[in-house]
């Protein structure tokens, strides 16, 4: 396996694990398709649609190909992550605006995020090197799917979690699976730098997504949904961002279904942050050439609590390649967006909801048209932060369309 510096070019072999180039720049890797037969793929990709009890089967382990062609299958280490569903309800359809629109609920990922499609992929790959001992910086999805992962090879995790600000729901969640969580005063992006600084010493294989396999296991989320719409994708993908390793994964989707000749043109992306926390949304206004790090970010979509995405570089050639936008909403629109999301019957966590209201928001800006139809990522589960549910419903919320409901009555 080969890598490469989104920055400088410089090749790297991929035998030991390795997440930064000599100048600074993130990795990716390269894939080569030369003698891929395309349609032959996506009939292999039809077939295991229909597996059962097979790593195949798993929504991201159906694309083995394109993702990590090189690892053995005994190395997976795979829950049938993936194979979630997208759903149209009419409800959240005429709340965003547009003529058609679909949900992804990647909530419905065995941790409860999208992030098990990246970490199946990581955890195989520190496994195949032969690691045991694995760590990550979080806001709590991150660290419940890497302690997932880790649990089920018979490994350790070491979680860094920021203290007081991230959802105690996704906290015990790590716990449960028996990670250690050490928490510190500070953001993801200190837990970020130190792990940066000490992992090759402490001999921890990193799961965040500064390395390289999580962005090929998160392809996976685009293959599936335009497998879902019978490679047809909508005009518009629209994304909540924090890290900003969805978007770049997202790219480097649909980059390769592109080039196979999967899709016939690229959709535009949309990646929408929440005020507190939009370092990236600000320099892309700006047009800016760099990104100037928040360094106190905050909002109640704890997930996206993130004021130095490591990923900024990638995500700014993902929204050049595809016209893309960015946009901010604040806390009260994210949260009322998700009441609407909640109440649809599909369910997401804050961060997610910050899709649906940013699209709601470019509808009515006039930079989405209304004719055109969106795919929106509900990236985490409504149970991921039950304090959120409980502010909105039970007092305590802003005032909105579904608050304040629940009866209480005498039998
Ligand atoms: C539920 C949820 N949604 C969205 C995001 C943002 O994704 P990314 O960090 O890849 O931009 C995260 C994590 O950052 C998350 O946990
Ligand atoms: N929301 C994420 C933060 C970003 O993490 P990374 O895995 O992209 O580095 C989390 O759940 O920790």
């Amino acid at each position: 396996m080969k890598a490469r510096c989104t920055e400088c070019g410089t090749r790297y072999s991929m035998d030991s694990i390795r997440y930064e180039c000599r100048c600074g720049g993130l990795l990716e890797l390269v894939q080569d398709f030369r003698g891929v037969d395309a349609e032959q793929l996506k009939r292999e990709f039809a077939k295991r649609l229909g597996e059962r009890h097979t790593p195949l089967a798993s929504g991201v382990w159906r694309y083995k190909e394109l993702i990590a062609p090189e690892l053995p299958l005994e190395a997976l280490v795979t829950k049938g992550e993936g194979n979630t569903g997208l759903y149209s309800p009419p409800a959240v359809t005429s709340y965003a605006g547009c003529r058609r629109l679909w949900l992804k609920a990647l909530g419905e990922n065995p941790s409860g995020s999208f992030k098990d499609h990246g970490m199946t992929a990581a955890v195989s790959h520190g496994r195949f090197l032969g690691f045991r001992r694995f760590a990550c910086s979080s806001t709590g999805n991150t660290s419940s799917s890497l302690a997932m992962y880790a649990a089920l090879m018979g490994g350790e995790a070491h979680v860094y979690v920021p203290e007081g600000t991230v959802s105690e729901n996704k906290v015990l969640q790590t716990l449960a699976y028996g990670a250690v969580v050490h928490r510190f005063a500070g953001t993801y992006d200190d837990g970020i730098r130190f792990l940066r600084e000490q992992a090759g010493e402490l001999g921890l294989y990193v799961g965040n997504s500064v390395n390289p396999f999580r962005i090929e296991g998160q392809k996976s989320i685009i293959y599936e949904t335009a497998q879902d719409l019978s490679w047809q994708l909508p005009d518009w993908i629209v994304l909540p961002g924090g890290a900003l390793s969805n978007v770049s994964a997202l790219g480097k989707g649909l980059r390769d279904l592109y080039e196979l000749g999967f899709i016939p043109r690229l959709p535009r992306v949309a990646v929408v942050q929440a005020e507190g926390a939009s370092p990236f949304h600000r320099m892309m206004e700006a047009g800016a050439a760099e990104l100037v790090p928040e360094p106190a970010p905050s909002t109640r979509a704890s997930a996206l609590n993130i004021g130095h995405p490591p990923s900024w570089r990638k995500a700014a050639l993902v929204l050049q390649e595809t016209k893309g936008v960015t946009v901010a909403v604040t806390d009260e629109d994210i949260l009322n967006a998700k009441a609407v999301v909640d109440a649809s019957g599909v369910g997401c966590e804050p961060a997610s909801a910050a899709a649906v209201a940013g699209l709601r928001r470019l509808v009515s800006h006039g930079i989405i048209d209304r004719e055109e139809t969106a795919v929106c990522l509900l990236t985490g589960h409504l149970l991921k932060d039950t304090d959120a549910v409980g502010a909105y419903h039970l007092g305590g919320g802003p005032e909105a369309l579904y608050a304040n409901k629940m009866n209480r009555v005498r039998l």
